[in-house]
């Protein structure tokens, strides 16, 4: 993927949450965002994924130039894949149903089309023993698998994970994060944020550190985290493995 940031500003009332933050990356597949609590990383996922749009400032995603246009905001947003940090699964719809209902409600395919795609996406994450359950009968990880399953079964353009794993323990991130990882060596496009440094680590091929609303560096991985002159491994690194 392809972006072009360039100088967003974004308030919520006295509270500036990005500040003047340029991006440019020309072939990016997998770019998480890390950074300090507060800092700006979920703002900057949303505005990317065409949920906010900016104050000052402008935003291209690949072709798409993000202005405050509600039609072809929403348009954009269709071609995409979201998937946050509170599971935001219909409680009263089964798996599959979660999974279909916006296959069919959102992206307009017939309901024999949507039962499809929705069976592959279960298949394919090892989810279809659970297709037939309410979400309050799955566990936290296997809530955000079938959050997942339903975030990629009308192949997004882009796939924004915001925090998908903060909520979860140890042993459910894990699988929730081998998941991902899967999803991107099989080429899909991702921008995550997240806490799990060795995550980003071992999926990210840029990083993006993020505080007080603008990039401090980005970088891919090795350099962000190894390399004795960046700023970010001198002086960030410590604080930000605490959480
Ligand atoms: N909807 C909102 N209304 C008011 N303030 C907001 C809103 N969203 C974000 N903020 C503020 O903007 C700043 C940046 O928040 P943001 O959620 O982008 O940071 P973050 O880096 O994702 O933090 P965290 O790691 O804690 O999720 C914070 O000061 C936050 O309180």
């Amino acid at each position: 993927m392809k972006l072009e940031v360039d100088r967003v500003t974004k308030r919520y009332g006295a509270t500036t949450a990005l500040d003047g933050l340029s991006l440019s990356l020309t072939s990016a597949r997998v770019l998480v965002l890390i950074g300090p609590s507060g800092g700006g990383k979920s703002t900057l996922l949303r505005l990317l994924g065409g949920l906010e749009t900016a104050d000052a400032g402008t935003v291209q995603v690949n072709e798409h130039r993000l202005v405050a246009n509600a039609a072809e905001l929403q348009n954009y947003r269709r071609q995409n894949g979201f998937l946050f940090q509170q599971f935001n699964l219909f409680p009263h719809l089964s798996a599959r149903r979660n999974i279909t209902l916006p296959l069919e409600k959102v992206h307009g395919h017939p309901p024999a089309k949507a039962h499809e795609l929705a069976e592959q996406a279960l298949d394919r994450f090892g989810l279809l023993k659970h297709a037939d359950k309410l979400p309050s009968q799955l566990s936290g990880g296997q809530q955000q698998r079938v959050g997942i399953a339903r975030a990629v079964a009308f192949s997004p353009e882009i796939l924004f994970l915001d925090e998908p794993t903060s909520a979860l323990d140890p042993e459910m991130t894990a699988e929730v994060l081998e998941l991902i990882q899967e999803l991107a060596e099989a080429g899909q496009d991702i921008i995550l944020s997240t806490h799990e440094m060795g995550f980003a680590r071992a999926v990210a091929d840029q990083v993006a550190f993020i505080a007080a609303g603008k990039i401090e560096e980005c970088r891919p991985p090795a350099g962000l985290f190894d390399s004795p002159e960046s700023a970010v491994c001198q002086r960030f690194l410590s604080k930000v493995m605490r959480y």
